[in-house]
Parts: C-alpha cells; structure tokens; sequence
C-alpha cells in the first residue's frame, strides 16, 4: 500500500528526511509578485527588484548551487468581494495556496529555500507549504508587525496583517473561515513561534499575545536586552527540545526606514542593520535555516531611485548573511554540524 499524506509526513519527520536539508549546499529562489495583500501597488515587483540587485550572483558567490525557479504566476478571480470587511480574500487565499504548493515540492526535492515577496500575507503559503514537508518546523517572524490580527481583530482588512493567525493551532476557533482559504489548516503552535523587532502592535493582537504566551521581542527589548542575548533566547527556546528545522519570516520593515524606505508600512525606530546582519549571522550558524522569506520590499515608494537600491541591496544582505556571508574575512561560514561551536571557516 502507498503510504500518502499524514502518513507519510510522520515517516518522512521519524527519518529526518529532506528536512535535514537546513545544511544544503543547494538554494532555490522563487518569485511570488503578489501585492493584494494590501492595499498599496508595487510591492508585486519587489522579487525583480531583489534579483536586480544582484542576488543570484551573491549567492552563487557563496558557492552554493543556486537554483532561480522564477516568479510564480498568479491568476486572479475576476470579483473577489470583502468578507466580513477582509479584503481579496479568494485572491490572496488562491495565491497561497498556490505558493505552499511550489514551497513544499522544492523543500521536498532537497533545496534550501528563499521565497521573495511580495506582501506578507505570503508568509501564510510558505510556511504551509514548508510545514507539509517538515511538520517540525520553528517560526522566527522579524517585523515590525506581529500579522497577528485574526478578521475580527484587523484594524484595516488587509490580510498581510493576518498570516501568523491562520497557522496557529491555538487561534482555529477564533479565526472564521474566509473564502479561498479552505486549504490552510493551522500547523503551528504558538510555543514555536518567536517574533523579533516588534514596535507596531495591534490591540488585538497584544490581547493573543499575551492570552497565548507567545515569545516576542520588541525593539525595546532589543535596546534593553542587545541583539546577542534576543538571539540567545530566542533559539534556546525553539531548539529547548530538540533541533528543528527554521523557518524564517523577514518583513524589510523590521529595519529602520532610514535603512529600508521602500516598503508600505514604515514605522520608526528599527533594526540597525549591524543587528539584521547579527540576527541573520545567528540563525545561519543554527545550521536549521530550512526556508526563507524576504517581503515587502516596494519599488514604487522609494523616494527616488537610491531609495529603492538602498531597500533591495539591503534585503540581498539579509538574504546572503541567513545563508552564512560572513563579516569575518572568510566569504561563508560552513557549517560542519548542528552544534554552533563546531563550525568551520571555509577559505
Ligand atoms: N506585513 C505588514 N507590513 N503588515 C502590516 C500590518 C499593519 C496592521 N497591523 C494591519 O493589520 O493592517
Ligand atoms: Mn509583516
Ligand atoms: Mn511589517
């Protein structure tokens, strides 16, 4: 008999199976142009911006095999009314659906992956689509924003503040079945989320917080604490009970808009980027980054076009630094095991 879906899920976590591919030598790069997660036009180019901006070539310098599987092409439903005031949501439902789809067959066929945005209701179909494959997996969400609002909770309707609600086991009865989202059962519990860079929160979203016991660090919290010890507890308590694979949700809002001006929901008082490279530098050497986001860069914001450069620069260092570009001299870290103190310098 053909063992298929839960069945072979659980077999494939018993053996380790590609989730062990957190230290592959091979990156896939897919493209999701998708922007109806809000309401501000343009974010849909930020995948041609990063790649523009010299991506590939990065990686590709860091010796990896790189693996640039293109942009994924949406189709949009031709009326899509709001739903209890959410907007799109067939369209972004269906975008989603279709992207943890495209996320699952290429964790499954071995590659470590970095999907670019594109809004960040795409946070939704990646980390579903890389759970299908390793049901194990962690969540580092850096933002500004949690995206934690439920439909009821969202101040605005728009669906790039609500992802993170519809992965979390503990929010399924608070969180109404919108049309176009069928497909997405909640595969996270909220123990193994941690968010990192926090300054714009929702009420409703404080309220889950707080109710669920999420682990999050605002940027107080970074000014207090410093991005050494965030990053210290942040992986004590995703690995506390064994190593796991990491998904990691990166929003370009979660840095400082003097650094990242291209983006549609600035909020002062972000990242340094000494603290994104630090963050991405620690998560790296976990060995266990599985997958990737990078989203919310928009082109048509920027003020002007070195606005735009600085934005999409910045996220190609985000993206290298997650995959081991090192500060140190040597251009990648490799790592020769899971244990952070036995990695290697590759020269
Ligand atoms: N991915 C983002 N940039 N999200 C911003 C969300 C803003 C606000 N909390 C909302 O729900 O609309
Ligand atoms: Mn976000
Ligand atoms: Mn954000």
């Amino acid at each position: 008999m053909a063992l298929r879906g839960p069945a072979l899920r659980l077999l494939r976590a018993l053996l380790g199976h590609t989730c062990q591919q957190s230290r592959s030598q091979s990156v896939a790069v897919l493209g999701a142009p998708f922007s109806r997660g809000q309401k501000r036009r343009g974010v849909e180019h930020g995948p041609k911006v990063i790649r523009d901006a010299g991506l590939i070539d990065r990686l590709s310098g860091l010796d990896y095999s790189v693996h640039d599987f293109g942009d994924l092409n949406f189709h949009y439903p031709e009326k899509d009314e709001p739903y209890m005031d959410v907007k799109s949501p067939r369209t972004v439902g269906g975008a989603n659906k279709k992207l943890s789809t495209a996320v699952s067959r290429a964790v499954g066929a071995g590659h470590t992956l970095v999907m670019l945005g594109g809004d960040h209701s795409l946070g939704l179909g990646s980390a579903a689509g890389h759970a299908q494959q390793c049901p194990d997996l962690c969540l580092i969400w850096v933002d500004a924003h949690p995206d934690l609002n439920t439909p009821l909770t969202s101040p605005s309707g728009n669906l790039h503040g609500q992802p993170v609600a519809f992965m979390l086991k503990e929010l399924q009865n608070k969180v109404p079945d919108l049309p176009g989202f069928s497909w997405a059962k909640p595969f996270l519990s909220c123990r193994d989320l941690v968010y990192i860079g926090l300054r714009d929160v929702d009420p409703g979203e404080y309220q889950i917080m707080k109710d669920l016991g999420i682990q999050y660090f605002t940027m107080r919290d970074i000014d207090r604490l410093g991005i050494q010890r965030v990053m210290e507890v942040t992986l004590d308590h995703l690995m506390a009970r064994k190593q796991r694979p990491i998904h990691l949700s990166f929003d370009i809002d979660a840095f400082d808009p003097l650094l990242a001006p291209a983006t549609g929901t600035p909020v002062n008082g972000g990242l340094t980027y000494r603290e994104g490279m630090y963050l991405t530098e620690e998560i790296h050497n976990t060995g266990l980054l599985s997958v990737m986001d990078l989203v919310e860069v928009n082109p048509v914001l920027g003020a002007s076009d070195e606005a735009v450069q600085a934005t999409a620069s910045l996220a190609v260092d985000v993206i290298a630094s997650s995959l081991g570009q090192t500060r140190e001299g040597a251009h990648r870290t490799m790592i020769s095991s899971k244990k952070k103190d036995t990695e290697q310098l590759c020269l």
